[in-house]
């Protein structure tokens, strides 16, 4: 059997993760080899996983305030959780995965990328974590309403809660505006990217009034 082959170090690595360049790769080499083994990673994906996955993930890095606690709830791989903790060394970040394959991948990428005490792994479903933090991060999780039902009672509520999600972003926030002013929470959709050529990364933010 032929070995996987992992995907070519981009130029832009070095601006997207200034400081932990070299981790990102490593990260990009898991996703390609035992993400697609174990099956959590298309092995079509290959191709992309630097600009659909870890590029777009690394996006929302912008939307996060400095020195706060995020948990990246339905983590799975680490998308977004592991691409914003490799860009901002001020994070303190939880991944949070209740299938036990994806959060023991997890566990082992946070060792392998020497991430542990800074980026932990739990293992639970959102409705039965019971902490609150500043930033709530999903991506490709559920629809709006199910989505805001399992992070709005993490999120501090100072906090907001930033859903990446793709072209329907706008379409979604209409469906739910009324029960969003029910509930009293602000959302707008805001595009954000990488680096200057990036495909955008669309992130709705939710946050309370
Ligand atoms: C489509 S995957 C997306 C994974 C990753 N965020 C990404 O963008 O590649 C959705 C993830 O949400 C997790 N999940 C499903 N229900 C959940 C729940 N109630 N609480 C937390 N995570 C959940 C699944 O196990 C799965 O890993």
């Amino acid at each position: 059997m032929s070995e996987p082959v992992t995907p070519p170090r981009p130029d832009v690595v070095e601006a997207v993760f200034p400081s932990a360049a070299d981790l990102a790769v490593r990260y990009v080499d898991l996703l390609a080899t035992t993400g697609v083994e174990w099956g959590l990673i298309g092995p079509r994906e290959i191709d992309r996983l630097w600009e659909r996955h870890v590029f777009n993930s690394a996006a929302v890095a912008d939307l996060v305030p400095s020195d706060t606690r995020v948990v990246d709830v339905g983590s799975g791989a680490g998308l977004p959780g592991i691409p914003l903790a490799l860009r901002r060394p001020d994070l303190h970040v939880t991944l949070l995965e209740p299938l036990l394959r994806r959060a023991t991948f997890l566990t082992q990428a946070v060792e392998s990328l020497g991430l542990t005490g800074r980026v932990d792994v739990v293992r639970a479903r959102a409705e039965d974590h019971r902490e609150t933090y500043d930033v709530v991060t999903s991506r490709a999780l559920a629809p709006l309403p199910r989505l805001l039902g399992w992070c709005l009672p993490l999120t501090r509520h100072d906090g907001a809660v930033l859903a990446l999600k793709g072209r329907s972003a706008q379409d979604e926030l209409d469906e739910s505006n009324r029960d969003l002013v029910r509930q009293r929470l602000a959302a707008e959709v805001i595009s954000v990217r990488a680096y200057a050529a990036a495909d955008p990364t669309t992130v709705v933010r939710i946050r309370r009034v």
